[in-house]
C-alpha cells in the first residue's frame, strides 16, 4: 500500500519542470500551488457527495482522486510524502482521545 504511494508520489515529483503539453501533473503543477489546493478541494467534496451517497463505487473511485490531488498539493509546496508518513508514524499508537486531551 504505501509503495502505490510512493511509486506515485515520485511519478508526480519527476513531473514537476516536465512539458505539461505531455501530462495531467505538470499541467496542474504548472499551474501553481493555489490551483493544486483548488482542485484538491474539488475532488474532496465529490469524495464527500458520494460517502453521503453512499455509492460504494463511486466513493472509491473519488478517494483514489483526493488521494492523487493531495500528493499534488504536497509536491506543488515541496512537501515530501516521507514527512507526512513520518507524522502518522509518530501519532501510531497514540489514541486520538488521548491527543485530543492533552490539548487540554
Ligand atoms: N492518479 C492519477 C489521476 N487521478 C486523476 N487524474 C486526472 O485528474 C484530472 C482531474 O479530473 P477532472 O475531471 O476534475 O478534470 P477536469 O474537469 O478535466 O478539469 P477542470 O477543467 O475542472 O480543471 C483528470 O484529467 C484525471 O485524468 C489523474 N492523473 C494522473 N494520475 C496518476 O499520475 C500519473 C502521471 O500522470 P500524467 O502526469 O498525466 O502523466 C498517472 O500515471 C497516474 O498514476
Amino acid at each position: 500500500m504505501t509503495d502505490t504511494l510512493s511509486r506515485l508520489a515520485a511519478t508526480i515529483t519527476a513531473r514537476k519542470g516536465a512539458d505539461p503539453a505531455s501530462s495531467w501533473t505538470a499541467q496542474l503543477l504548472a499551474r501553481g500551488p493555489e490551483k493544486c489546493a483548488e482542485k484538491f478541494g474539488e475532488e474532496a467534496v465529490e469524495a464527500i457527495i458520494e460517502a453521503v451517497r453512499g455509492d460504494r463505487a463511486r466513493l472509491t473511485a473519488e478517494a483514489a482522486d483526493v488521494i492523487y490531488h493531495l500528493l499534488v498539493m504536497l509536491a506543488a509546496r515541496d512537501v515530501p510524502l516521507a514527512e507526512v508518513l513520518a507524522e502518522l508514524d509518530r501519532r501510531e499508537g497514540q489514541s486520538g482521545l488521548d491527543e485530543k486531551a492533552a490539548r487540554g
